[in-house]
This record gives structure tokens, C-alpha cells and sequence, in this order.
């Protein structure tokens, strides 16, 4: 096996998880694609390799770059142990969402800060088999990556659009979308938005010691508006065209600063107080799966 996931940060790439529109990068200088075989299947498609100065960018589509994978059939296990397994260890996901609040428009971006999650039939973690772990999910998104999306975000989005700082990522399972009484009791949880992807690659990032935040672009007000269109995908689709050139000018800043600085964080090191299980009790055929998030302990 090679050794790329044990790059220190100062080597380590950046991680781009492509949403709903958003199947490539193809305007920044690209340099190879990798196809790669995973203890859990396949990955949504191979991993096409970005340049950027001193860092490279790795972007997966997560519906595959025909987005032929519904949200329950993404192998979100697949995915995160490929990105981490040639050395990400940071992931910005654009990600299409519904608002659940009047003030937060689309056309809009947040940054999410917490979860609720309402998904039924996603894998939970990657320490089973054997291993266990418990990872703390108080801030499932990396506050400092998300911090600096945010500081970015701001001064790059267009006038009139608002970038909202904070805000709770309603995950449900989908794929149709929400009851009019789901959407209402939603909103009276006190949630910001809502989409179907999110919280399972936040948790398995966790685990896999990436910081992971979110780049989400605000498309419809789901059902429960009086005076807005119900969503469907045509009003999603039309909305994130106009709103993709923004993510990817954000997304470039970003990396550049990423670069630069290779901010570190809780997230980096969030199974050191983590694991329970001892080393030497794992099965040899589990430590061979987790090795690449274990090894530098
Ligand atoms: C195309 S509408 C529903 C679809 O859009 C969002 O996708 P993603 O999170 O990958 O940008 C939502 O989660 C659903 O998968
Ligand atoms: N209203 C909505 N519900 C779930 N996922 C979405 N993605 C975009 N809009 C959405």
C-alpha cells in the first residue's frame, strides 16, 4: 500500500465533494485521474486530481459525474476512505439545499454549523468489525475550515445574495422530498436548511480524521412557503447554475488560503481520544481496512 495518508498537513491535499451540479473542476489545470479500489466498494466515480500551486485538489462527484447515485445509494464510505487514503485531510462540500427559513433566500449561501440528522439507511461509522470508536460530534463541521469558507464566502458572493454563518443542516433520507408537515415541523425544530447528503459524510469524515465543511447553496424554500413554488428539481437545477461560478471562485480563494496557511484542527486528530478498542484486540482483518486513519497511532 502506499504511504500517502500518512503525508503530514504541510503535503496533504484538499478534498472537493461535488454535489448536485457540480461534476468537475475543469477550469483549474488538471492533472490525473485515479480510479480506486476501497475495503467498501467503489467510489461514486474516480478522483480527478487538480492543480493549484502548492496543493492539489481532489474532486469526486458524489452522485457520479452523471449522477446516476441517489442520495441512499452514494458509497459514502468508499468515498471518504479513497479522499483519505491519498492524503486529504480537507473536504469542502457545495451542496444543494432547500430553505427552511424565510430570511435565508435562494440564491443564498450558508455555512452550516450542526446537524439534525432524519436519514434511515446510511452507514453509520467505519469502526465496527471488532474496532470501536467514538468520535465527538458537538461540532460536526471543522469550525476553523468553515470559518474561513465563511470570511471567504462573504466577500465573494454577489450583491444582493447573503451569506449566512451558522445555521442547522436538516439531513433527511429522501429521495423524494418532504411532507408539507415534515418541512413545517422542521422549521419548528429551529433548522436553517435541508438536504439529503451532508450529515453522512461529516460523520464518516470525523472519523477519518478530515475536517469537512460545507458549502451550501440555497436553491428553493422546499415545500412549506405560502407564496414560493413547491421545489423540484428543475427549480433546483436552474437556481445552481446560476450559483456554480460563485462556489467555484469561492472554493479557488479558499484552496489558495488552504495553501498557504494548512490550517489544523480537531478533526485532525479526533480518534486520539477516540479509539477504545486496543490495537493489539483488533482483528488483523479490520486493523487492514482502518489502518489508514490508525496508523499514525
Ligand atoms: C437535485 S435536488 C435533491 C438533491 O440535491 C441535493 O444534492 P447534494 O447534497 O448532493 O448537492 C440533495 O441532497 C439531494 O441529493
Ligand atoms: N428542498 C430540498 N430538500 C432536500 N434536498 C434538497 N436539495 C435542494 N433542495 C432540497
Amino acid at each position: 500500500m502506499n504511504k500517502e495518508h500518512l503525508l503530514p498537513i504541510e503535503k496533504s491535499r484538499l478534498g472537493v465533494i461535488g454535489g448536485s451540479g457540480f461534476y468537475s473542476m475543469d477550469q483549474i489545470e488538471y492533472l490525473r485521474e485515479l480510479e480506486i479500489n476501497t475495503p467498501y466498494g467503489k467510489p461514486s466515480d474516480s478522483i480527478k486530481v487538480y492543480n493549484l500551486g502548492n496543493l492539489e485538489i481532489a474532486f469526486i462527484p458524489r452522485h457520479g459525474r452523471k449522477h446516476s447515485l441517489n442520495p441512499s445509494e452514494i458509497p459514502y464510505k468508499a468515498n471518504i476512505w479513497a479522499l483519505r487514503s491519498i492524503g486529504v485531510r480537507w473536504i469542502i462540500a457545495p451542496s444543494a439545499v432547500g430553505s427552511l427559513q424565510e430570511q435565508i433566500r435562494p440564491l443564498d449561501i450558508v455555512v452550516p454549523d450542526q446537524f439534525i440528522d432524519r436519514t434511515k439507511n446510511r452507514p453509520a461509522t467505519f469502526f465496527n468489525e471488532g474496532a470501536v470508536a467514538h468520535v465527538t460530534m458537538g461540532d460536526p463541521f471543522c469550525t476553523n475550515l468553515s470559518r474561513i469558507l465563511s470570511e471567504i464566502g462573504e466577500k465573494n458572493i454577489p450583491g444582493g445574495r447573503q451569506l449566512h454563518r451558522g445555521g442547522t443542516y436538516l439531513a433527511m433520507e429522501g429521495p423524494a422530498f418532504s411532507t408539507r408537515a415534515e418541512s413545517n415541523l422542521y422549521r419548528s425544530w429551529g433548522c436553517s436548511i435541508i438536504g439529503m447528503t451532508n450529515h453522512t459524510e461529516a460523520r464518516l469524515a470525523k472519523e477519518a480524521e478530515i475536517a469537512y465543511s460545507s458549502l451550501s447553496m440555497v436553491t428553493d424554500y422546499d415545500c412549506w412557503h405560502q407564496t414560493h413554488q413547491e421545489v423540484s428539481v428543475e427549480m433546483v437545477l436552474d437556481n445552481l447554475r446560476s450559483n456554480t461560478e460563485v462556489a467555484n471562485k469561492i472554493i479557488f480563494e479558499v484552496a489558495k488560503l488552504i495553501e498557504k496557511e494548512r490550517p489544523k484542527s480537531k478533526s485532525h486528530f479526533s480518534l486520539k481520544d477516540g479509539l477504545i478498542t486496543q490495537k493489539e484486540n483488533i482483528p488483523s482483518s479490520t486493523i487492514e481496512k482502518l489502518r489508514i486513519f490508525t496508523d499514525s497511532y
